[in-house]
């Protein structure tokens, strides 16, 4: 099969096209190379997609239409992933312009131009954020979703809503999923285990939020990308309707469906933070500190729909997936120091 896939230097869509090229199939990146963080790792994950003949990759921001329409175009993809985003919860508050234009303009671009493509599936990367701070766990698709504490949640749950407008008028076959802070190898240099392992390894101290009274449900990348790659088949029609109502999000309107990928199984912060430190065998000198602006204090998500569409759900232990981190990390280590000064 050929996919077109956004954001493939990034970390979740870096490890997508990876696992599709090794299963055999063809894969277009397309990928702007923001410098929200140092874009030596997006680099270095592109020229681990680069030992792949199969891999084409073009560099261009979302907002570019031409260049996305081209790649598009030439991409003659049976399916398209949008990955490329402005993500982190946090940074929405410090720089919200970058969330207009590459989650609602940028994801506009995708839908304008997936709906004269010809795709048999567009797949689109939401959020476990748009559930905000619901009290009720865990977090159902089915449940609301309209109270967003950040920006950030806002274009996400805003993509979902103009992604349902276009599955009904163009009718194309559209899934959004939920993501529950993935973690894993190549992860994220803004996100909490980078941040951690990196700081723990150089002796200087971990801030820990909400005075670590907060917990997620952190899902292993390659749980989550097993979960994609099944989900791609599962094309949103009635023919897959799931006859349970009370989790089943497809919509009675379109070919439309949201699905969170997460396993069901939150851990607080400090047990997270106590995983680190073993995987490390250095104890962290602790910075506590209040709840940051924009934060969720847990997520949880119900697997419930995934579990049903495709008889899987995450299922990697938080020390095992953690270990794999530091593995890849110290692996890496003299190449990522080197190269990588000055993280967000
Ligand atoms: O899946 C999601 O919904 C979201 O998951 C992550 O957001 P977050 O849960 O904040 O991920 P981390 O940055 O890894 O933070 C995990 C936890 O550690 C905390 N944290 C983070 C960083 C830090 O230095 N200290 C710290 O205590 C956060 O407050 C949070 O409770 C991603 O950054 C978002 O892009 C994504 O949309």
């Amino acid at each position: 099969m050929r996919y077109f896939i956004t954001g493939t230097a990034g970390f979740i869509g870096f490890h997508l096209a990876r696992r599709l090229l090794q299963d055999g199939h063809e894969v277009v990146g397309f990928d702007g190379m923001t410098p929200y963080y140092n874009i030596t790792l997006k680099h270095m994950r592109n020229a681990a997609l680069a030992q792949f003949p199969a891999f084409r990759q073009v560099m261009a921001m979302l907002e570019d239409r031409n260049a996305l329409e081209d790649a598009v175009a030439s991409a003659k993809a049976d399916v398209m992933v949008h990955f490329a985003a402005q993500a982190g919860v946090r940074y929405s508050l410090e720089n919200p312009r970058a969330y207009l234009t590459s989650n609602l303009e940028g994801s506009w671009n995708i839908l304008e131009i997936a709906k004269d493509a010809g795709v048999k599936h567009l797949m689109l990367a939401s959020t476990s954020s748009i559930y905000g701070a619901n009290p009720t766990v865990p977090f159902r698709e089915t449940d609301r979703s309209d109270e967003p504490l950040t920006f950030y949640a806002a274009t996400k749950k805003s993509m979902e809503l103009m992604a349902h407008s276009y599955a009904h008028l163009h009718k194309t076959p559209t899934t959004a999923f939920r993501f529950f802070t993935v973690y894993g190898p190549w992860g994220r240099p803004d996100m909490a285990l980078f941040k951690f392992v990196k700081n723990i390894l150089e002796d200087q101290p971990i801030e820990i939020y909400g005075e670590g009274k907060m917990s997620r449900d952190f899902t292993y990348i390659d749980d989550l990308v097993e979960a994609l790659v099944r989900l791609s088949s599962v094309i949103p029609s009635e023919a897959n309707r799931v006859s349970d109502e009370r989790i089943e999000t497809l919509s009675h309107q379109a070919p439309f469906r949201v699905v969170n990928i997460g396993g069901g199984q939150p851990e607080s912060l400090m047990t997270f933070v106590e995983t680190v430190e073993k995987a490390l065998g250095q104890p962290a000198k602790r910075k506590m500190l209040p709840m940051q602006k924009g934060d969720v204090p847990r997520t949880f998500a119900s697997p419930d729909l995934l579990v049903a569409l495709t008889g899987y759900k995450p299922e990697t232990k938080l020390d095992v997936g953690v270990k794999a981190f530091v593995d890849w990390y110290l692996d890496a280590r003299s190449d990522l120091e080197r190269q990588l000064e000055g993280v967000r």
